[in-house]
C-alpha cells in the first residue's frame, strides 16, 4: 500500500514541535505492515540545504502564481517529497513565523499551495508512475488537501486527517477564499466557510474520509464545548469516523542504552548510572549538589501547556527541598516569570531559554522528575520519553497524558503498575499537591526504584499505533 503523508514539518529536518517527531517516526513504523509511505512537506531552506542528492519528479506551471517543482529525496529513512517554490518558501524565519516572531501574512497561501499540490499528485498526472492509495494530512497545514481532492481528480481516493491540536486551526477571513482556486461551492459550510471566514483545519475535517486524533482521551474531549473550540460540533456530526490512536515514540531515538546526547549509558537493571547525567545537569545549569529531586521542564512556554502554573509552584518545589530545570521558549510573559524565579532561587532553579534538541535528552535522563501541568494535551511526547529515561511524568488528568501515564494510588502501587502521578484540577493547587506527593514517593527510594522500572517498560514505541493506522487504511481501501 502506497501512503502519501502531508505535513508542514518533519523531524529530523524541520521541527517546531511534536508533529514533526510524529511524522518523522511513523512511516518506519509502518514499514513491517507493507506500507510505503512518501512525505510531502514545504521545501523551506533549511530543508533544501540538508538534501544532498534531489531529483525533480514532477511540477506545475502555475502554483499560486509561480512554477513549482516536486522534487524527490531520501533522508534519514524517509521517502520524501518536497515543493519547492521559492516565493513561498525561501524565507528567513522558520516554518511558520518570520525572524521576528510574527505570522507570514501569507500563510494561507503558502499552506494551500502544499494541499493543492498534495491533491494533484493524489490525481492524475502531478508525478509520472506513482500515485498513493491513502492521503494523510496533518493538522491545519495540510487541511485543506481532501477538499481539494474533492474537487479535482482525486475524488475517490480515501483521506485521514490527523489533528495534533484543534487550537490551531488555519482561520483566515474570507477575503483569502478567492485566491484558494476553489469552486465558488467551496465557500459554503459544507466546505471551507468558518462563520464567515475560511477555516482550513474546518474544511479538511468536513471533507476527509476518516478522522484521528492522538489520543482515545482527547478524541472524546474534542467533542465538549471546553476542548472543542467550536469544532465539537462538526466533530459530533462525524463521530463514526473518529478514532483517537495514541502516538509512539522513535525508539530508537530515544534509548537511554545508545543516545549519543547524554553522558552515562544505563537501562532499567542500571538505573544508578543516571547519577552521571544528573551531575552533568547540576554542572550544566548551575545546581547545588544535594540529593533533592530535580524536576525539569522541557516545553513551549505557552498557556496551554500550563506554564503559568508551573511559575505559581516554584517557591513551593523549592521550600520541599527540591530543583528545577526548564528548557523552553514561548511566551514573554511566562519565560518573565520562570527567569524571575531562577533568579530568586539562583542554584536551585535554572532556566535555558530556547530550542536545543540535545539538551532535552539530557534532561530527561538526569532528572528524577517531569512536569506536564498541560491544560489540554491531545497526546504529549515528552512524558513518554521520561518514561523511557527513568524520569518519572507529573502530569495533568488530561487527553493524552492521562492515557499514557498511571498514576501512582494505592491501587496501582500494590498492583506495581503506577508509572508517574496524575493531578487534577488542573490548577496551581493542584500542581501543588502533585509536587508533595512526588517528594514522598521519592523519599521512599524502593517505591520511587519501582515507579521508574515500571515506567521503563511501558510500551512506548510505535508497534501498537502503527498497527491501528495500518488496520485504519486497510478499512478505509476494503470500503472502496
Ligand atoms: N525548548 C525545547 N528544546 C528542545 N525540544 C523541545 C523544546 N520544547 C519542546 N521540545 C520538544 O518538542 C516536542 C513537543 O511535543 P509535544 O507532543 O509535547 O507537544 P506539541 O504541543 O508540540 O505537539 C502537538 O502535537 C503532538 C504530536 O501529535 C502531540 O503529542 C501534542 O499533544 C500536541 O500538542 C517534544 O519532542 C519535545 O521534546
Amino acid at each position: 500500500m502506497n501512503v502519501l503523508s502531508v505535513a508542514s514539518e518533519v523531524y529530523p529536518l524541520v521541527k517546531t514541535g511534536g508533529l514533526a517527531d510524529v511524522v518523522g517516526a511513523l512511516p518506519a513504523a509502518l514499514v513491517p505492515h507493507g506500507i510505503r509511505t512518501r512525505t510531502l512537506i514545504p521545501g523551506y531552506p533549511a530543508v533544501l540545504q540538508k538534501l544532498k542528492k534531489k531529483k525533480t519528479v514532477g511540477g506545475f506551471d502555475n502554483l499560486f502564481g509561480k512554477p513549482a517543482s516536486i522534487l524527490a529525496a531520501e533522508y534519514d529513512g524517509l521517502d520524501l517529497l518536497v515543493l519547492d517554490q521559492p516565493a513561498l518558501y525561501n524565507r528567513d524565519g522558520g516554518p511558520y513565523l518570520d525572524a521576528t516572531g510574527r505570522d507570514y501574512p501569507d500563510n494561507f497561501r503558502r499552506f494551500a499551495a502544499l494541499s493543492l499540490a498534495a491533491a494533484e499528485i493524489a490525481g492524475d498526472n502531478a508525478i509520472a508512475n506513482w500515485k498513493p492509495d491513502i492521503v494523510h494530512v496533518h493538522d491545519w497545514q495540510t487541511a485543506l488537501t481532501p477538499v481539494y481532492m474533492r474537487f479535482g481528480s482525486a475524488r475517490a481516493t480515501p483521506t485521514v486527517m490527523t489533528i495534533h491540536n484543534i487550537a490551531f486551526q488555519g482561520q483566515f477571513g474570507a477575503s483569502a477564499f478567492p485566491e484558494l482556486a476553489l469552486p465558488p461551492e467551496a465557500f459554503s459550510v459544507q466546505f471551507v466557510e468558518y462563520y464567515g471566514d475560511v477555516g482550513f483545519l474546518k474544511g479538511g475535517l468536513q471533507t476527509a474520509t476518516a478522522i484521528t486524533t492522538v489520543s482515545p482521551s482527547y478524541a472524546q474531549e474534542i467533542l465538549t464545548p471546553e476542548f472543542g473550540m467550536g469544532l465539537e460540533g462538526l466533530l459530533a456530526s462525524r463521530v463514526d469516523d473518529l478514532t483517537g490512536i495514541v502516538n509512539g515514540i522513535d525508539a530508537d531515538l530515544w534509548n537511554p542504552q545508545t543516545d549519543p546526547h547524554i553522558v552515562a549509558h544505563f537501562g532499567p537493571g542500571t538505573l544508578k548510572r543516571r547519577g552521571a547525567n544528573r551531575k552533568a545537569l547540576e554542572d550544566r545549569f548551575g545546581l547545588e549538589k544535594d540529593p533533592g529531586p530535580i524536576f525539569c521542564v522541557v516545553s513551549r512556554l505557552t498557556w496551554q501547556k500550563g506554564m503559568d502554573l508551573l511559575a505559581e509552584v516554584t517557591d513551593d518545589i523549592v521550600a520541599l527541598g527540591g530543583k528545577l530545570i526548564v528548557l523552553g521558549s514561548g511566551d514573554a510573559a511566562l519565560e518573565g516569570a520562570l527567569l524571575a524565579a531562577a533568579s530568586r532561587h539562583r542554584g536551585r532553579i535554572a532556566m535555558v531559554t530556547g530550542y536545543d534538541e540535545p539538551l532535552s535528552h539530557l534532561m530527561q535522563a538526569g532528572s528524577d522528575a517531569i512536569l506536564i501541568p498541560s491544560r489540554f494535551e491531545p497526546c504529549g511526547l515528552t512524558q513518554l520519553y521520561g518514561l523511557r529515561y527513568g524520569c518519572v511524568p507529573v502530569v495533568a488528568e488530561t487527553g493524552g497524558l492521562a492515557d499514557t501515564i498511571i498514576d501512582a494510588n494505592e491501587a496501582a502501587l500494590s498492583a506495581k503498575v503506577a508509572t508517574g502521578f496524575h493531578f487534577r484540577p488542573v490548577t496551581a493547587d493542584g500542581l501543588r499537591l502533585a509536587i508533595r506527593r512526588v517528594f514522598r514517593a521519592y523519599n521512599e527510594p524502593k517505591v520511587w526504584a519501582r515507579l521508574q522500572n515500571q515506567g521503563m517498560k511501558s510500551e512506548v514505541s510505535w508497534a501498537k499505533s502503527a498497527e491501528r493506522y495500518a488496520a485504519l487504511y486497510s478499512g478505509l481501501l476494503a470500503k472502496g
